[in-house]
């Protein structure tokens, strides 16, 4: 009470020199003034005291609310260009109360991502990521530190001993011709989308737990289902249990919905390795989740105080991970594919003709092909940059105040940093005839790959670049080959592809439409 009754005294004091207007709002309940007081003055203290940054431009943001002509609907990409030619290339946006420092140009992003890599490879701790990915300690979410650089280091190797050990052309393959099978018994028109999400969950369902999908296989569909609803939730725009606190505590049905979502996704991942921990021989390693176990075993014998960062319960978020990072993204890389191959027959036949001389007709292409289908590679790299599967990336945040554009404005430790990937990628200031869609810019004279353009950057860059990088620019060639090789893709009759994205949500998708297929090859 001493301290209320001080605090009183300074007030009574205090108010001889306020004016009577201002005078009128002041409480008279003792407690109340000092409630009053106390907060203006935290708030004086906090406007004085408070660091200045030289921080770079943005528009005009609302305390709290900040800009949501921005980030409330609409393509984040798209606006983020725009932005940047009145803003620059480094510039500000708030998303509710959270700072965004948005960076549209590869110099400003090689800065953040490369020479100042450990100020700017943390994670934003988003709550719904924290909830949903149960603690987020994954390593899409993880925040940078040792846990997540031993969770990437193990799921690396894992990877990387799949894509050597000669399974990957073989999964590849049986995923490949099980979807063409499948699309060649369609009657008529179909949509592609699913047949692609067939194709890549195949793969992935191969590499981390041995496991073949059939196309109306139960466990197929189920996961299909739960994926294309989690997709659906989460391109229906920001949750507000991010950005304002006491949004949680009254959560909403769709954030309800989402958390359901993702805790079956995460019982079947469970359930898939626990069946595979049934059977496991340690040093017998024939998937992924069976190196990941290995890793576990080998960390428990150094000592179970080792085990802190690498728990059973880290394998099921590393699996998880997979699918998530590496299933949407993919399919959709395809997707797009198909529609350009549909929408452009003249590219369409020089990939066949280049798969013709380079593979023939009697076996699938391998990725010891990969170099000699140099073609095939370039129209790969213009679909992801149209196309672009991720187009704002992956959220980073800064570890600690830091710079940006050589010092010309400073960046706040907690930053949200988004890398606009589409942004450079269709940029006219960095492409020639930009919306033109043109492999031959990632030929050399010789028709062979020239060195990678500095603005190609869908799998973004430094120590956080997309972990799948090495597997899935090889899958989606094979892939793309493979259905080249086997089939002839053509627009539903009468009509004709339409291939600019479509302009609405997060993704950039190709417009829906059917497609018809023929064989190329006799069965
Ligand atoms: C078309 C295919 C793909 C594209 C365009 C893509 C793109 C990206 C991008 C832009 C990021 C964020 C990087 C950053 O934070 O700066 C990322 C992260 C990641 N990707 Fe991919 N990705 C693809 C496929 C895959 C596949 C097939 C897998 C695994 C099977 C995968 C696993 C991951 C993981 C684990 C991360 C998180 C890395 C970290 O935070 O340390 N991705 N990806």
């Amino acid at each position: 009470m001493a301290i209320i009754d001080s605090i009183n005294h300074i007030l009574e004091e205090l108010v001889k020199y306020i004016p009577d207007v201002v005078y009128d709002y002041i409480p008279e309940s003792k407690i109340s003034r000092s409630l009053l007081i106390g907060a203006a003055t935290g708030a004086l203290a906090y406007l004085i005291f408070k660091k200045r940054y030289r921080l770079p431009p943005g528009p005009f943001a609302w305390p709290l609310i900040g800009n949501t002509e921005v980030y409330r609907k609409g393509n984040l990409a798209k606006k983020f260009l725009k932005m940047s030619k009145k803003y620059g290339q480094a510039f500000m946006f708030y998303m509710g109360p959270i700072r965004c420092l948005i960076l549209n140009r590869i110099d400003v992003i090689n800065e953040a991502l490369l020479t100042k890599g450990a100020n700017y490879s943390d994670r934003f701790p988003i709550y719904s990521n924290e909830i949903l990915f149960e603690g987020g300690e994954d390593i899409i979410n993880g925040r940078y530190g040792t846990g997540w650089k031993l969770r990437r280091k193990i799921a690396g190797r894992a990877m990387r001993l799949f894509m050597v050990s000669g399974n990957f052309n073989i999964k590849v393959e049986e995923a490949v011709s099980k979807t063409v099978e499948a699309m060649l018994n369609e009657k008529g028109p179909f949509d592609p989308k699913p047949y692609m999400f067939f194709t890549t969950l195949n793969i992935l369902g191969g590499m981390v737990f041995g496991t073949k999908y059939e196309y109306n296989d139960e466990n197929y569909l189920d996961l299909l289902n739960s994926f294309e609803e989690m997709a659906k939730v989460g391109s229906e725009g920001v949750f507000l249990e991010n950005m304002f606190p006491p949004a949680r505590w009254f959560p909403s049905n769709r954030f309800k919905h989402a958390i359901q979502l993702v805790k079956h996704f995460l019982d079947i991942m469970r359930s898939n390795i626990e069946r595979i921990e049934g059977q496991f021989v340690p040093g017998k390693i024939t998937n992924f989740t069976e190196s990941l176990l290995q890793a576990e075993k080998e960390i428990r014998e150094e000592g179970e105080e080792n085990m802190t960062h690498f728990k059973h319960h880290h394998i099921v978020l590393i699996v998880f991970d997979m699918f998530l990072a590496g299933n949407d993204t993919s399919r959709q890389t395809l997707y797009w594919a198909l529609m350009y191959m549909a929408g452009l027959p003249g590219v369409q036949k020089k990939i066949q003709d280049e798969v013709d001389s380079v593979v023939g007709n009697d076996r699938y292409p391998t990725t010891s092909d990969r170099e000699n289908l140099s073609y095939t590679d370039a129209v790969l790299h213009e679909i992801m940059r149209l196309g672009t599967a991720v187009p704002v990336g992956v959220p980073h945040m800064t570890s600690c105040d830091t710079t940006i554009d050589n010092g010309k404005y400073e960046v706040p430790k907690d930053t949200m940093v988004f890398i606009n990937h589409w942004g450079i990628q269709n940029d006219p200031d960095n492409w020639e005839e930009v919306d033109k869609f043109k492999p031959e810019r990632f030929l050399d004279s010789d028709g062979k790959m020239a060195p990678k353009p500095e603005n190609w950057l869908p799998f973004s860059a430094g120590r956080r670049v997309c972990l799948g990088e090495p597997m899935a620019k090889p899958e989606l060639h094979l892939i793309l080959a493979g259905f080249c090789q086997r089939l002839l893709i053509e627009p539903e009759p009468g009509k004709t592809i339409n291939l600019e994205p479509m302009d609405n949500g997060l993704v950039i998708s190709p417009h829906p439409y059917k497609i018809v297929v023929k064989p190329r090859i006799k069965p």
